[in-house]
């Protein structure tokens, strides 16, 4: 039985070392039911890494990575490795890897607005129909745990704000954890209970912040605007192959410091506000 109380994933101090580098160092991070964590930061900085630790596919080198017992885990991976120009139809797609009757089948495309597409070829979809039709099969599995890495890949900006919404009911429905990994620095969805931001390490984690206000997103993406916040941060050190850390004043140490990395957003926000009255 999964406890209610307990994280569903918990990473402590892990971290993976390959070739010589660490290529993610110290990560605590946990996942428990009905919440939402996203990984944010820029390209290799460890995040589908960190994702394969708490997945228990890579075994920390470091720390420890635990999950809950009879945890049911699915997981929507980066990139599939399909040859797309053989016909598959999305009904087929969604029984490769999964028993499933057909009206488990159709919910589970329903639930995510694909069920017109049953019959449709999978190398003919749009990059936000194949991302449904891949959070539909991942969905079918009823996780307790669902990992989806970068699931906005190849959405434009209303596609991406649907498919954050859609996110949402899925953790709504389902009551499971999520971890969501997006190498967009800036927008992260306002549903996320905590974003973590890493840099081959923590930079830095919270809740983001949200940017209703801001007119440049309501022109944007009128009424839908507050589905998005701004999560703004900076990467005030740098991490040298050799797993040491070199600070903007020069200095190098063998750790981060304790405020690195922190983000500013709840400061301008607040200056904002001040601004505002
Ligand atoms: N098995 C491995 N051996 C050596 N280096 C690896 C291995 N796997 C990943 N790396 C390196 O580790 C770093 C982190 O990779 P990872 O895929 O976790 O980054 P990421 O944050 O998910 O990046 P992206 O946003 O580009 O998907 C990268 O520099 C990558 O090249």
């Amino acid at each position: 039985m999964l406890s209610p109380s307990k994280p569903l994933v918990d990473l402590k101090n892990a971290g993976i070392y390959r070739s010589g580098r660490w290529l993610v160092r110290g990560v605590d991070l946990s996942v428990s039911r009905s919440e939402i964590v996203t990984l944010i930061g820029p390209n290799g900085s460890g995040k589908s890494t960190t994702a394969r630790m708490a997945l228990g596919l890579l075994k920390p080198d470091e720390g420890t990575s635990t999950r809950a017992r009879s945890l049911k885990i699915a997981y929507v991976p980066q990139k599939i490795a399909v040859d797309w120009t053989l016909p598959l139809t999305v009904g087929r797609f969604m029984r490769l890897t999964q028993t499933l009757d057909d009206s488990a089948m159709r919910a589970a495309l329903q639930s995510t607005g694909v069920q017109h597409l049953e019959k449709a070829e999978v190398g003919d979809l749009s990059g936000g129909e194949f991302q449904r039709v891949m959070m539909a099969r991942a969905i079918a599995r009823k996780p307790d745990f669902l990992v989806l890495d970068e699931p906005v890949q190849g959405v434009d900006y209303s596609g991406e704000i649907e498919l954050y919404e859609l996110i949402g009911k899925i953790r709504d429905t389902l009551q499971c954890g999520i971890l969501l990994i997006s190498h967009d620095l800036h927008v992260v969805m306002a549903a996320t209970d905590q974003v973590v931001c890493l840099n081959g390490h923590v930079c830095c984690k919270g809740t983001p912040q949200i940017v209703a206000r801001s007119d440049e997103y309501r022109r944007l993406f009128g009424e839908r605007a507050s589905a998005l916040a701004l999560y703004q941060h900076d990467h005030d050190h740098e991490h040298l192959p050799n797993g040491t850390v070199r600070h903007s004043d020069g200095s190098v140490t063998d750790h981060c410091h304790p405020d690195d990395g922190h983000h500013h957003a709840e400061q301008k926000e607040q200056a904002e506000a001040n601004n505002a009255g």
